[in-house]
C-alpha cells in the first residue's frame, strides 16, 4: 500500500505541475510552446517559460552530461560499494568509512554517489551517509566487501551478472561512444566504429586483445558474465514464452551459435533434458562456458548431451542436422552484409524442418508506422499495440533502453537493433521465412522463429 500511495503522490505532482502551467498560460491568453515546433526565442510564449512558477513546475533533463550517471555506476560497481553498504545495513555508512577499503577520496566518492542517490541509485540517508537502495542492491556480487575488494579478477564470479554487464556497457561501451560523433565527422558513412577511434585500434571488438594476458582475461570474463547478467534483467521463463520447445523430437540438436557460456541452452536443457545442445562460440568463451555447465547442469554433461565446439560462425556451419539453430544477442553484433553471411551458412546447414530461433529486440518506429504497408506485419504475432498520443507511438522514453542498446550496438561493434522489417529483410537475403513473432511480457526481448524457404 505505501508503494502505490508513492505512486499516487507522484501521479499527483506531475498532475499539479501541469495546472500550474496552464494557469500561468491561461492568464496570459498564450498557447504553451510545442515540443514539436523549433524554439524561437522572440515568441513571447517561451519568455514565459522564465515565469518562476514554470519554472519550478518543468521537469528538465540536461542530457548532454547524462554520461556521468554511467561514469559514476562504473565507479561505483569497481570500487564494490553496493557489497560495503549490504554489510552496513539500512542505516547505511558515512562515506570516510565506504571510501577506506580502496582508499579513494571520500569527498569525490560521495559527489559520486549523491550523483546516483538524485537518479535513485543508492540513498543518502543524511548528509554524506549512504545505503542501498532497491535499484543500487541488484548490483551486488553477492560476496563479503573483503572478497570483493581482495581479488579483482573473480568479483563477478558466480554473480547475476548484472554488475558484469553495467561495468562492461559502462566501460567500453561508454568509451566508445563518445567518439560517435568523431567518428562520423571523419566518415560520414557510418562505417567507422568509435570503438576503433577510443581504442585507437584497427581490430573488430571480439578479436581485440589489448593490453596484459591478464587484462584479456578479465574482460573476457567479465563480457561473459555480463551476457547471463542480460538475462537477469529480463523474466526468467522468457525463452519459455514463445517458440514451442516441447514439440522438438527426443534427442533434438539445439544449436546455441555464438552461445557464449551456453546460460539459455542451459535453460532450455534444464526443462527439457531430452535435448540435446550443441554451443558454439570462439576459444576463450567455450573454456568459460565448460567450468559454467560443470557447475550449473552437471546431469547433461554425464549424459553427454552437451558438446562444447570451438567455431567462427562466418564459416560453413559443421551441423547438419539440428533441429534448432538459437541466436540470442548475435545478429545485434553485425551490419546487414554480415548477418546475411551469418544466416546464409546456418541457411545451408539446414534441413526442411530446422528452425531459426533468433531472440533479440525489435526496434519500434517513433512514429505512427502503416502496418499494413509492412510485409513483416502480417506475421503472426507481429503487430504489437503502440501508446496513445499525447504519448509517443512507442511509449517515448519507458522504450528509451531498445534506443540506447541500439547506440551502443553501433558504437561498440558496428551493429544494429533492428526493426521488425529490418530482421525480415535479412531473412529474406539468407533464405530465411519469418513465420511467428512472439513478444513477451515484462521484457523488450523478442522471438523470431523462422524456418528454410
Ligand atoms: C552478445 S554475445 C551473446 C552471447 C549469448 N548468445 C548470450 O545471449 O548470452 C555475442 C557472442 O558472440 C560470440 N562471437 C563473436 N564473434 C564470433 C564468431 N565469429 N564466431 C562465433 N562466435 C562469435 C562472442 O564470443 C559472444 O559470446
Amino acid at each position: 500500500m505505501e508503494n502505490i500511495s508513492t505512486l499516487r503522490r507522484l501521479a499527483d505532482i506531475i498532475s499539479d505541475a501541469a495546472s500550474t502551467m496552464e494557469r500561468v498560460y491561461a492568464r496570459s491568453e498564450m498557447p504553451l510552446p510545442s515540443l514539436d515546433e523549433p524554439f524561437n526565442p522572440d515568441d513571447p510564449a517561451e519568455t514565459l517559460k522564465q515565469d518562476i512558477e514554470v519554472e519550478a513546475a518543468r521537469i528538465t533533463v540536461n542530457s548532454a552530461h547524462s554520461f556521468h550517471i554511467s561514469s559514476c555506476l562504473l565507479a561505483a560497481s569497481d570500487l564494490n560499494i553496493v557489497e560495503f553498504l549490504r554489510e552496513a545495513g539500512p542505516q547505511g555508512a558515512d562515506v570516510k568509512k565506504i571510501a577506506a577499503p580502496s582508499g579513494v577520496d571520500p569527498d569525490l566518492l560521495a559527489r559520486i554517489l549523491r550523483l546516483l542517490a538524485t537518479h535513485h541509485i543508492f540513498r543518502e540517508v543524511s548528509p554524506g551517509v549512504f545505503a542501498n537502495n532497491r535499484v543500487s542492491s541488484t548490483l551486488d556480487k553477492g560476496k563479503p566487501s573483503s572478497v570483493a575488494n581482495g581479488n579483482r579478477r573473480e568479483r563477478l564470479t558466480g554473480s547475476s551478472g548484472i554488475a558484469a554487464l553495467v561495468e562492461h556497457t559502462a566501460d567500453f561501451g561508454g568509451k566508445a561512444a563518445v567518439y560517435l560523433s568523431d567518428s562520423l565527422m571523419g566518415d560520414p558513412t557510418g562505417k567507422t566504429i568509435p570503438f576503433n577511434i577510443a581504442f585507437k585500434t584497427d581490430k573488430a571488438f571480439f578479436d581485440w586483445e589489448h593490453g596484459t594476458q591478464e587484462e584479456i582475461a578479465y574482460s573476457l570474463a567479465r563480457f561473459a558474465v555480463a551476457m547471463q547478467g542480460t538475462a537477469a534483467t529480463e523474466p526468467a521463463d522468457l525463452i519459455f514464452q514463445g517458440f514451442d520447445w516441447s514439440l522438438l523430437p527426443k534427442n533434438g540438436i539445439i544449436v546455441d551459435v555464438g552461445g557464449g557460456i551456453g546460460h539459455l541452452s542451459l535453460t532450455i536443457a534444464k526443462k527439457y533434458p531430452q535435448l540435446r545442445v550443441v554451443l558454439q562460440d570462439l576459444g576463450p568463451p567455450i573454456e568459460i562456458s565448460k567450468n559454467y555447465w560443470r557447475e550449473t547442469f552437471p546431469a547433461h554433461l554425464e549424459a553427454n548431451k552437451v558438446e562444447f565446439q570451438v567455431h567462427d560462425f562466418f564459416t560453413s556451419q559443421p551441423v547438419k542436422d539440428a533441429a534448432i539453430f538459437l541466436l540470442r544477442y548475435i545478429l545485434h553484433d553485425w551490419n546487414d552484409a554480415q548477418a546475411i553471411i551469418i544466416l546464409g551458412h546456418l541457411r545451408a546447414a539446414a534441413q526442411p524442418t530446422t528452425r531459426l530461433v533468433i531472440l533479440e529486440k525489435i526496434i519500434p518506429f517513433a512514429s505512427v508506422e502503416d502496418v499494413k504497408r509492412s510485409e513483416a506485419h502480417a506475421v503472426p504475432g507481429a503487430t504489437r499495440p503502440t501508446a496513445e498520443a499525447p504519448l509517443l507511438p512507442n511509449w517515448g522514453v519507458a522504450t528509451a533502453d531498445l534506443y540506447l542498446y541500439d547506440v551502443t550496438m553501433h558504437a561498440l561493434v558496428g551493429g544494429v537493433e533492428r526493426t521488425l522489417q529490418g530482421f525480415w529483410d535479412i531473412f529474406h537475403k539468407s533464405g530465411w521465412n519469418m513465420i511467428e513473432v512472439h513478444h513477451s511480457s515484462g521484457s523488450q526481448v523478442s522471438q523470431l522463429v523462422a524456418a528454410p524457404t
